[in-house]
């Protein structure tokens, strides 16, 4: 494992890319000299159309991809090159939530055994996984007797509550979410997005936050990063970004939608949580 000194261990950065070029066989680049910092209990938005790289810098993020130039550092370690038990150390703090929750659960096992799974990984003691595993239900607003269900017999957003428990199981700092609401309707889609802003309150994670729906990236970015033909086109703060976009492809992007101004349609920011508060409540636990 290598400790990159330019990473600056302590200025709060967690994860840090460098002019990152990928290449894909000999098509053309996917990403291109592509820069990027998340900080530590921040949320960066990664917005762009498909094909813009948003997934293949998630895999470079998540040690899955090496790059072809550049450097990839999670507090300053190389996350394609984790080895061993420190890596494992490294690695638990740097967690990923798909798309398509269902494809990354293994049908056959229950919900509470995939979660268990990943405390097992992680060094948790047997005795000790039962509690944690309903802990983390009730931390994603899951009554934990689900934890005995397998995937089928959940709601699409029960299993994406499942997907972020087992990606807390380990604790992590930085959780890369690659559209994690975009297989979800509109009210599920929602109320995982409040699960994930409430859970950045009370844990303090950070997200790299991939959507290419703008209206969901304001909802919970601080940052908004706006990635084109592999290339970062444009980036700012949420607020600003969404008020006076400069570049003309974040206006059509704004504007994209059946060409209604998507500003308006905005859902707006999640309330804060404020300690006291209830969990947030799961969808209802369909039998
Ligand atoms: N495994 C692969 N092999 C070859 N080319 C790939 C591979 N994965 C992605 N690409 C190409 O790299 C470019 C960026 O793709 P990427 O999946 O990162 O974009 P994206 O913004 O995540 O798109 P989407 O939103 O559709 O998932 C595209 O041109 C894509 O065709």
């Amino acid at each position: 494992m290598t400790h990159d000194e330019a990473a600056a261990p302590g200025d709060g950065v967690l994860l840090r890319l460098d002019r990152v070029s990928k290449r894909y066989r000999r098509d053309a680049l996917a990403l291109d000299g592509v820069s990027l910092r998340v900080a530590a209990g921040e949320t960066v938005g990664l917005v762009g159309e498909s094909g813009s790289g948003k997934s293949t810098l998630a895999r470079l993020a998540l040690g899955l991809l090496a790059p072809d130039f550049g450097t990839v550092r999670f507090d300053g370690h190389d996350p394609h090159r984790l080895r061993g038990t420190a890596g494992r150390r490294v690695r638990a703090r740097l967690q990923f939530v798909p798309q398509q929750p269902r494809g990354s659960l293994n049908p056959a096992l229950r919900a509470g055994e995939a979660v268990a799974f990943a405390l097992r990984l992680h060094g948790t003691p047997r005795r000790e996984r039962p509690d944690r595993v309903a802990d983390l239900f009730r931390k994603v607003g899951l009554d934990p007797d689900l934890a005995r269900r397998r995937p089928r017999e959940l709601s699409g957003g029960q299993v994406q509550r499942v997907a972020v428990a087992r990606a807390l199981a380990t604790r992590p700092d930085l959780i890369v979410c690659d559209e994690p609401t975009s297989a979800l309707d509109t009210t599920v889609q929602a109320q995982v997005l409040d699960l994930l802003a409430g859970l950045q309150e009370r844990l303090g994670v950070a997200y790299l936050f991939i959507s290419h729906d703008l209206a969901v990236v304001r909802r919970l970015a601080h940052r908004v990063v706006v990635l084109r033909h592999g290339r970062i086109v444009e980036e700012g703060d949420a607020a600003s970004l969404w008020e006076a976009p400069r570049h003309p492809y974040t206006r059509a992007l704004l504007d994209a939608d059946d060409g209604a101004p998507a500003r308006r349609r905005a859902p707006e920011p999640p309330t804060p949580t404020r300690p006291g508060d209830p969990e947030p409540v799961g969808e209802p636990s369909a039998p």
